[in-house]
Parts: C-alpha cells; structure tokens; sequence
C-alpha cells in the first residue's frame, strides 16, 4: 500500500439536523477530512448547500473542508468558497467551458485545486491537467445523490488513473467517491484510492463504529 489511506466523511449523509455533532464525532473517531457536496439542481438533478454550510462547519473543527463542486460554471463561486473556510475545491470540466480557468482561480486563492471527473468522462482530462492539480477526484457513481452502489468499471478506471498519477504527478492523492463502505473499500485501495469519500457508509448508524468498520475493511 503507497500510504496511509484517509476517510473523508460526506456530510450530505449525516444528520442535518445535528451537522456540527456529527462532524464532531467523526474527527473524534479520526476522520481526516470533511467532503461537502454542493448541488445546484442543474450540473446534478439535487440541491443541496453553500458556503454558508462550510462557513458554519469551519466553526466547529479543525479538520480540513473539501468543497467538491457539482455546479455550473464553479468558478463564480470559489471566493466564497475560500472566504468561508474550504481548504480545497474540486471542479468538473464537465461543468465548465473552462476548467483550467477554474483550477488557476482556486490556486490564486490559496487553496488546494482538485479535479472530479464522471464516470463517463474519458480520463484524458487528468492526461493535461494532472499537473495542474493538488487532487484527483474520481467518482464511482453519477454524481447527484449518496446511497448509491458503486459502477464496476470505476475499479478499472482507477487503476489508469493511478498509473498516470504516477507518470505525471506521483504526490497527488487519488480520492475516490460514491458507494464506498466496508464492501468497496479494500478493492479501491487496491487499485489506488488514497482518500475514500463515505457519506452512508459513515453516517448511517453510528459514526464511530463505522469509521472503524471501514478502516478494518481495508486491514488499516
Ligand atoms: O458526491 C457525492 C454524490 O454526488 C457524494 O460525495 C457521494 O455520493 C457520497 O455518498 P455515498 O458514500 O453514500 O455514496
Ligand atoms: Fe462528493
């Protein structure tokens, strides 16, 4: 295995109602990250939060926030991304005639870039603009809702990935997200997921429970 692997809970699965609690409980179950999906009912058939969310979650831990993206055109909102707390913004060129515009922009503000791509995105992208990014974010689902199985040809896509990761930019951590849970997990860490997104798999129960369940998965 490269390295350690980190668990980003997606706190579109937790419990809106107690979000400052439940992300509590999984830095404190060891989480290493935050994943917020942001949905405008366009790029994704879903709405879901804003920066305002990230702002107010910036309050109750230290853990870093990702942003992952999943509007048009993104870059006419990461300065309010970054204003309010996100470590890292992860776009789609699926969502933008300007993808490198966009990555530049996120980079300008201090903040790490990441590109997400589809499952039915070729993964040329990441050929031109793996040098040009912090993160690789390779979703395992169609993007737009959690709770969804995982697409077995994600498997075979991650493993091109991480081979041109290696060629092209060997420090850049591959994340992948949608239907990771103890069934998934030590298959993507095989093929070459450094950061697994969980949203039911973490928050469907009790958290820290399943974030030990999902690290054992993988024989962490
Ligand atoms: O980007 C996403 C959906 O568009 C979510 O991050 C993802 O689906 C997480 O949910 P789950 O772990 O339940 O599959
Ligand atoms: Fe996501």
């Amino acid at each position: 295995m490269r390295q350690s692997i980190q668990i980003a809970p997606s706190v579109l699965a937790a419990d809106f109602a107690r979000l400052g609690e439940q992300v509590a409980e999984a830095e404190a179950a060891g989480a290493e990250l935050i994943h917020i999906d942001v949905m405008d009912g366009r790029f994704v058939p879903n709405l879901s939060m804003g920066p305002v969310v990230v702002e107010a979650l910036r309050r109750v831990t230290s853990l870093p926030l990702e942003a992952h993206l999943m509007i048009l055109e993104p870059e006419r909102y990461v300065s309010d991304f970054a204003a309010a707390g996100a470590s890292c913004i992860l776009v789609h060129p699926e969502a933008t005639p300007n993808v490198h515009r966009a990555l530049q922009l996120i980079r300008e503000h201090g903040l790490k870039a990441g590109l997400v791509l589809n499952p039915g995105t070729p993964l040329t992208y990441f050929e031109n603009l793996l040098p040009e990014i912090e993160q690789a974010l390779l979703m395992t689902v169609n993007p737009g809702f959690g709770g969804q199985a995982l697409i077995p040809s994600s498997l075979e896509r991650l493993e091109r990935l991480r081979a041109l990761r290696n060629r092209l930019n060997p420090t850049c951590p591959i994340e992948v997200d949608g239907g990771v849970n103890t069934e998934t997990a030590l298959e993507l860490v095989r093929r070459g997921a450094d950061i697994l997104v969980a949203g039911s798999a973490v928050f469907k129960g009790e958290v820290a429970r399943n974030i030990q369940a999902l690290r054992e998965s993988y024989g962490a």
